[in-house]
């Protein structure tokens, strides 16, 4: 059963071209939007699609360009669509995305918790979950910031989908080698040294045919400058569907 992806955005946190990296994953009739940023709203409203047509929403890591869309979000459904969207998130990811980002916002009379929001379900890193028939995701953990919790996803034992992070390169070659990962979703950055994001030089020392299953996304403004300059890897762009 193919995957078809849709990215809402491929932009960096800071990047102004681009929305912020957030996708819409759909598989037969169901639609999971993988994080969704400051810009995911107005992302979505230009591509036509409206809340109450995702079926869940999964958050890898509390920044804004990944979780700074969910106030709009759950607002919307509550009083245009009469229900709760539906939340998969890590169980450590819980308490700081309602204490430190949500609370302010969405608490009111009825509202005093994520779970008042949200219809939520914790995941534990290391275990494939069904959300759907056919789509099954596996939070892997992997740095980004020190101290800071960041989830990686494996889709359908198949496809990595990378959360902001550092580079990697025996997690990468282990779910190739060794898990049958066939598709790589990468985040970029195109300045060296990476600090809390992966490079350009970092995914380019990678085994060649490593790279020539992998799509670059999280990028900056500047992207075009590097067309030619990826080898095999190829940028994703945003708003274009993909057959994974
Ligand atoms: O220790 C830090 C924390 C943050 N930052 C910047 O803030 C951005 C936050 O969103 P992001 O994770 O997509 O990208 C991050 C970086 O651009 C950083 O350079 N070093
Ligand atoms: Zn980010
Ligand atoms: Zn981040």
């Amino acid at each position: 059963m193919s995957l078809s992806l849709q990215m809402l955005g491929t932009g960096g946190a800071f990047a102004k071209q681009y929305f912020n990296n957030n996708a819409l994953l759909s598989v037969e009739n169901f639609t999971l939007l993988i994080d969704c940023g400051i810009t995911a709203p107005i992302s979505s409203h230009q591509i036509g699609r409206t809340p109450d047509e995702i079926d869940a929403i999964l958050i890898t890591h509390i920044h804004g360009d990944h979780v700074g869309g969910l106030e709009e979000f759950a607002f919307r459904m509550k009083f245009q669509y009469g229900r709760k969207p539906v939340l998969y998130i890590s169980e450590k990811l819980v308490q700081p995305l309602w204490e430190n980002t949500l609370k302010g916002g969405l608490t009111q009379e009825g509202i005093s918790s994520l779970e008042d929001a949200f219809e939520v379900h914790t995941l534990k890193e290391g275990i494939p979950y069904s959300l759907s028939p056919n789509l099954t995701v596996e939070l892997i953990q992997t740095p980004h910031i020190p101290g800071k919790d960041s989830y990686s996803l494996y889709i359908n034992q198949e496809v990595f989908y990378s959360a902001d992070m550092t580079f990697q390169p025996e997690l990468l070659m282990k779910l190739v080698r060794e898990r049958g990962c066939r598709t790589i979703l990468h985040e970029v950055q195109f300045i060296s040294p990476g600090a809390v994001h992966t490079t350009l030089d970092e995914l380019r020392s990678l085994p060649e045919d490593i790279q020539q299953m992998m799509y670059l996304m999280h990028y900056a403004d500047d992207m075009e400058n590097y067309i030619g300059k990826t080898g095999p890897m190829q940028f994703l762009r945003q708003h274009e569907i993909y057959s994974l």
